[in-house]
């Protein structure tokens, strides 16, 4: 049990609905990466065929509304800010909004407070006879990192004492332009050339595409992360350059080169000698922010028993996460940054309050609506009480190619809960609007988009025929517009006067229901006017 007691005052029982009956299912459908937007010919999920969601918004178009899914409305530093599925499945599963790991890494870059912390300290240990390994995404995209947040760890950790130094680099292209990862490469030897101007050896060690090497999730493939540690840790790889701008230039010279998914490369010297494997002694920070893609990293580099691919080596280091990825787990045991704590989810006052609850999605995706939306914690709260469902997703396919992904088989496993009786809430993630947005092909975003729509009428359907209510909304956009835009909204294009694709995130609102209910008279939500409350009034739906 993930429970703690609770807080002073503040009791778990959940208050009686005024109008809802105890026992009425609830499911709560989020569709990921799914904005809303004026029609344009880069608005996928308008170009897509979504009977099912166009008809419950022109029955009912009142009982609908906006709500902003991106910068400070769901704890990130700026309105600049995309949302992305971390912050908004927080946000939906704790019904509260907590500052984020972005934000409070630059408090605590800012206030010079990060190099105070236990974390700091731990690994400076190594500083004198080791080197210190960075190992994270390159890109200033602040969905899983930032170039900035970098660049002032570099400073000052050399400041603090660091004077062997060796950059691990994911290249992006995700959250991104592709392409951009020349630019990064670019600005980041600058910093290292002026670092080794006052002394410090600092160099890129080595790299990789962050969806092919390294930063896979939710073990959905062991094998990113092996390629990962081949290069960084034993400094072993296919591709051997001289430096890292050579590394990217070249690896994009492939014709279906793409920054998400570069092959893994080593730096190595004149001898053909790795400059920058992970030894004993040496220090290691991984300094993504947020946790998803992170934790199996963590793992690899932490746990003294690990059985996931073979390690070959496994250095005796000091290692420390940006932030601890995982707060069951407290992985990893050492961070620079405390995360926020997200307290009083509702999936804990769910299984405080006796209600079962079930909660499904694709590999990809699982644990959104599981660990996010439990506040970064794995596990159960209840297991007697709850059931999480993985489908597994396809492995080693672009979603490009398989663009209907699980979406089928996550709405026949909502049914089959829903139709069971056995659970008052049902929730699930459905990935096609976000996961094939992000590779940029506009006809499969409209064929992801069809399916996630086919898999809503599968759910509703099931809703109705016991009765239920259900809160439909989404994480954040994608699939909405696929268009680089300049202010005006104009779309951009490249030299070639091609458009240039979009394959990140949006600052799109996403919809969320007023009233939740097809066909019983309305239930207006009590509270749901941001995208904060909307787990909060779940919660309320179920109380005893
Ligand atoms: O794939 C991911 O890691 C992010 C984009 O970087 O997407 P999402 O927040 O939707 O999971
Ligand atoms: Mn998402
Ligand atoms: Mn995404």
């Amino acid at each position: 049990m993930a429970t703690r007691p609770p807080a002073e005052g503040k009791p778990w029982e959940l208050a009686a609905h005024p109008r809802l009956a105890k026992g009425t299912l609830v499911g709560v459908v989020v569709l990921d990466g799914w904005g809303e937007a004026p029609p344009d010919p880069f608005n996928c999920i308008h170009a897509a065929d979504t009977p099912t969601l166009d008809a419950l918004k022109k029955a009912a178009p009142a009982r609908w509304r906006l709500i902003k899914a991106h910068g400070t409305a769901v704890g990130l530093p700026t309105d600049d800010d995309m949302g992305n599925s971390e912050v908004g499945h927080n946000a939906l599963g704790a019904g509260q909004i907590y500052a984020q790991g972005a934000k409070l890494v630059d408090l605590a870059l800012a206030s010079g407070k990060i190099y105070e912390g236990e974390g700091f300290k731990y690994i400076r240990q190594s500083f004198d006879d080791g080197t210190l390994h960075l190992i994270g995404l390159l890109s200033d995209g602040g969905v899983h990192s930032r170039f900035d947040q970098l660049q002032l760890l570099l400073k000052g950790a050399s400041e603090h004492g660091a004077k062997r130094i060796r950059v691990h680099v994911l290249t992006d292209g995700r959250d991104v332009l592709d392409g951009s990862s020349v630019r990064f490469v670019e600005m980041l030897e600058e910093d290292l050339a002026r670092l080794r101007e006052k002394g410090v050896d600092a160099r890129v060690a080595s790299g990789g595409g962050r969806m092919y090497v390294t930063m896979d999730r939710y073990e959905n493939d062991w094998q990113v992360v092996k390629r990962g540690w081949d290069a960084h840790v034993l400094g072993e790889a296919p591709h051997k350059f001289k430096n890292a701008l050579e590394a990217v230039k070249k690896l994009r010279e492939d014709p279906k080169a793409n920054d998400q998914y570069l092959p893994p490369f080593v730096i190595v010297d004149e001898s053909g000698k790795p400059v920058g494997p992970i030894q004993d002694g040496d220090a290691v920070v991984t300094f993504n922010f947020r946790a998803d893609r992170m934790v199996m990293l963590a793992k690899a580099l932490e746990y003294e028993n690990f059985d996931k691919f073979d390690r070959i080596r496994f250095p005796k280091i000091r290692y420390a996460g940006m932030l601890q990825y995982d707060g069951e787990l407290k992985l990893p045991s050492h961070y620079l940054v405390a995360p926020p704590e997200i307290e009083r989810t509702s999936g804990e006052y769910l299984a405080r309050n006796g209600v079962r609850t079930y909660a499904c999605s694709e590999t990809v995706k699982f644990g959104h609506v599981t660990f996010f939306w439990n506040g970064n914690r794995s596990g159960y709260f209840n297991p007697s009480l709850e059931k999480y469902e993985e489908i597994p997703s396809d492995i080693g396919i672009p979603f490009n190619v398989q663009p209907k992904m699980k979406a089928l088989e996550i709405a026949q496993k909502a049914r089959d809960a829903i139709l069971s009786r056995k659970f008052d809430q049902v929730r699930v993630n459905i990935a096609n609007g976000d996961m094939v947005g992000h590779t940029g092909d506009i006809e499969a975003t409209i064929v992801g988009c069809k399916a996630a729509d086919e898999a809503v009428k599968i759910i509703l359907d099931a809703i109705e025929q016991v009765g239920g209510i259900f809160v439909l909304t989404a994480d954040h956009g994608n699939a909405e517009d696929m268009a680089k835009r300049d202010k005006s909204g104009k779309p951009l294009r490249d030299k070639d006067g091609k458009v240039q694709t979009l394959t990140s995130h949006t600052l799109n609102p996403v919809s969320a229901p007023h009233e939740v209910s097809r066909h019983v008279d309305p239930y207006v939500l009590a509270c749901q006017c941001a995208l904060n409350r909307v787990s909060e009034t779940v919660c309320r739906f179920q109380s005893p």
